[in-house]
């Protein structure tokens, strides 16, 4: 006889279908290239659904969904979880109330995480739009979004996230010549952080074209 799942599969299957739909819309815009990007849901206090390594997000079934354990170590699976799986699981495991990470690659993330790397923020101040961050109530306000240097050395950039964690609250970081990663206590919120954050870097980008 099977043992049970440690986890609530239909849990599961509602976590893997808001990921399905949601990518796929991303997908479309253009955010997930040459299969790129990688996304996740918690499902309780211990488990999480992320996308398999490798797969096009653009057209994610449920066989392209498994489950981790806040460590990253694949549960009652055989499948090889995102490469980037660290960056995810760290979120998690420090902040018991976020519920989903979204990682992309749009073209706007990649364009500015190259630009502003040498200064290793992107200052975002004055807009309206600011107001889509959970916890900002006025456009009066300011955020610097960090950029970090690129490494295929998960552990490092895990370590370099949580520092600037210990020193401030952030909803999302550029990896430089990357992407973007940005997180939030459920899909919906995850997904407004991270249109804002692409609104906003567009607007940075846009201005730095005028202004030369
Ligand atoms: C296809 S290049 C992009 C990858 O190296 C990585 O950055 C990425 O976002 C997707 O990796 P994955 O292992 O599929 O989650
Ligand atoms: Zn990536």
């Amino acid at each position: 006889m099977n043992s049970p799942l440690p986890y609530d599969p239909q849990r599961l299957a509602h976590c893997a279908g808001e990921i399905i739909v949601n990518v796929r819309e991303l997908a479309q815009r253009g955010w997930t290239p040459a299969t790129s990007s990688n996304f996740s849901r918690r499902i309780d206090g211990q488990h999480v659904a992320i996308t398999v390594s490798g797969r096009d997000k653009g057209r994610l079934t449920e066989d392209d969904i498994m489950v981790v354990d806040l460590d990253g170590a694949p549960v009652a699976t055989s499948h090889r979880p995102s490469a980037e799986t660290l960056l995810h699981t760290q979120l998690y495991k420090r902040y018991p109330e976020i519920g989903c990470v979204l990682h992309t690659h749009s073209q706007t993330q990649t364009v500015a995480s190259r630009l502003y790397a040498g200064q290793g923020h992107v200052h975002l101040e004055g807009y309206e739009l600011l107001k889509a961050f959970a916890g900002t109530t006025t456009h009066d306000t300011e955020l610097d979004l960090p950029v970090y240097p690129n490494t295929q050395d998960m552990p490092t950039l895990a370590a370099q996230v949580d520092a600037t964690l210990d020193q401030q609250t952030l909803w999302g970081y550029l990896i430089d010549g990357h992407g973007l990663y940005a997180w939030g206590r459920d899909m919906g919120e995850a997904r407004r952080h991270l249109e804002a954050f692409e609104f906003l870097l567009g607007c940075e980008l846009e201005l730095r074209r005028l202004r030369r």
